[in-house]
């Protein structure tokens, strides 16, 4: 093989490069991916920080366009020799319709695998999501679970579906003949709750401690264990998952790996707090201060107020009957399939994770104040 000096150079696109998760794979790829010639990056909504990239070594072309329109996407991977779909509507409080959902998610998705065929782009990662797997509307553990643990995956809610059906497409899309007759490789990869610099649940969840005085109240017990993945390592993740896909395409095409790193199993608040806490908010009570059948009661009402108040206004708190079973059902994974595959460790330590959380967390709510 051609040493890194001769290696050919690769042009990559990544869809939804904009997004929480999507910048820190832009950013990565421009830091840590040798063979890269240029990058696209395709977004509904470009951010201003990506005039910055284009004065780098490496060209960077902007590309405003919708993963629900063929046309724009098609026009995107033309000549992209690897795509990174992480475009997706991350909704899971009813502020976007079940439709909505479904046409981003899961035909922007079909866009890609097509565009990809039509044009002849062979390499595929997908951002799939631990939702594909649970929790389930039953309320089922899954503990330490891996790609190969057995878990009744019933969902109901338009988020999970979306993500598990376009799951699907991609796996399935694997071994397709694109344009030029070669197959097209492709592998999804799983994170769990993702969090770190960017995370937008994290700052609204610094803000409502500030208006409570500095006090966040337990609701979930501290028992209840929740899957994080730190965002610095699911980009790396791809970035590592996009190199080796051709190299290992017998080994990584048509999988699906979860998105791990070391950060602690806790529960969702308990680990918020690691960011939260040094920024001078306090968790109350080591119990939840209310009776779940309390809260289970407010999230249905509060759903029906959304649903009521629609016609006149978007009502979508963070507490709903969804998000409530998802905080409140142990989900943790424990695998090492990524790391067999394709050599994937964790690029950041959680000490290293944590203050950099942490830094954001102050620098973003300091000039929110
Ligand atoms: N945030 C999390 O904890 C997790 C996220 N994921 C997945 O990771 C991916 C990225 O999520 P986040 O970065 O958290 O969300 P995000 O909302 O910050 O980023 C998504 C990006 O996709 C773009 N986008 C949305 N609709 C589009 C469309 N029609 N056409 C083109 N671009 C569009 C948005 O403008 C945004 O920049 C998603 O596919 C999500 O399902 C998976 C597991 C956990
Ligand atoms: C918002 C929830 C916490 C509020 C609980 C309350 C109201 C009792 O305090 C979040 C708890 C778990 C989160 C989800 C989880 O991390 C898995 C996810 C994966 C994704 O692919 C998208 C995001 C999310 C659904 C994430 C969303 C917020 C929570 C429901």
């Amino acid at each position: 093989m051609a040493d890194s000096a001769q290696a050919q150079k690769l042009v990559y696109l990544v869809t939804g490069g904009c997004g929480f998760l999507g910048e820190h794979v832009v950013r990565m790829l421009l830091q840590r991916e040798p063979r890269l010639g240029e990058l696209r990056v395709f977004d509904r909504h470009l951010g201003p920080w990506l005039e910055e990239l284009k004065t780098g070594p490496v060209r960077v072309t902007a590309i405003q366009g919708d993963v629900t329109q063929a046309h724009e996407v098609a026009a995107a991977v033309a000549g992209a020799h690897v795509v990174i779909h992480t475009a997706g509507l991350v909704d899971v409080f009813g502020r976007a319709s079940p439709e909505t959902i479904h046409e981003v998610n899961v035909q922007g998705t079909r866009n890609v695998i097509e565009a990809c065929v039509q044009t002849g782009t062979r390499f595929l990662v997908y951002t799939s999501s631990m939702e594909v797997v649970g929790p389930n509307t039953k309320g089922h553990p899954f503990y330490r679970g891996n790609e190969d643990t057995p878990y009744e995956a019933v969902h109901s809610h338009p988020y999970p579906c979306s993500k598990a059906l376009a799951e699907w497409l991609v796996l399935e899309a694997n071994g397709r003949k694109v344009h030029g007759g070669l197959p097209l490789v492709t592998c999804a990869l799983r994170p769990t709750g993702i969090y770190g610099e960017g995370h937008q649940i994290m700052r609204d969840f610094y803000r409502q401690g500030l208006r409570l005085g500095g006090w966040l109240f337990r609701a979930i017990p501290a028992s209840v264990e929740h899957g994080r993945v730190y965002v610095g390592n699911v980009a790396w993740m791809h970035v590592l998952a996009a190199r080796e896909l051709e190299q290992r395409a017998a080994l990584m095409g048509g999988q699906v790996y979860f998105c791990y790193d070391g950060s602690p199993y806790k529960s969702y608040e308990d680990f918020n707090m690691e960011f939260l806490g040094p920024c001078g908010l306090r968790l109350v009570g080591t119990r939840p201060l209310l009776p779940y059948w309390l809260l289970v009661f407010l999230a249905a009402l509060n759903a029906l107020l959304q649903w009521l108040l629609r016609p006149l206004v978007l009502y979508a708190p963070l507490l709903n009957p969804y998000t409530l079973a998802v905080a409140n059902t142990t989900f943790t994974v424990s695998t090492d399939k990524a790391q067999r595959h394709f050599g994937y460790e964790p690029l950041f330590s959680w000490e290293d994770s944590r203050t950099r959380t942490i830094l954001w967390v102050q620098a973003a709510t300091g000039s929110a104040q």
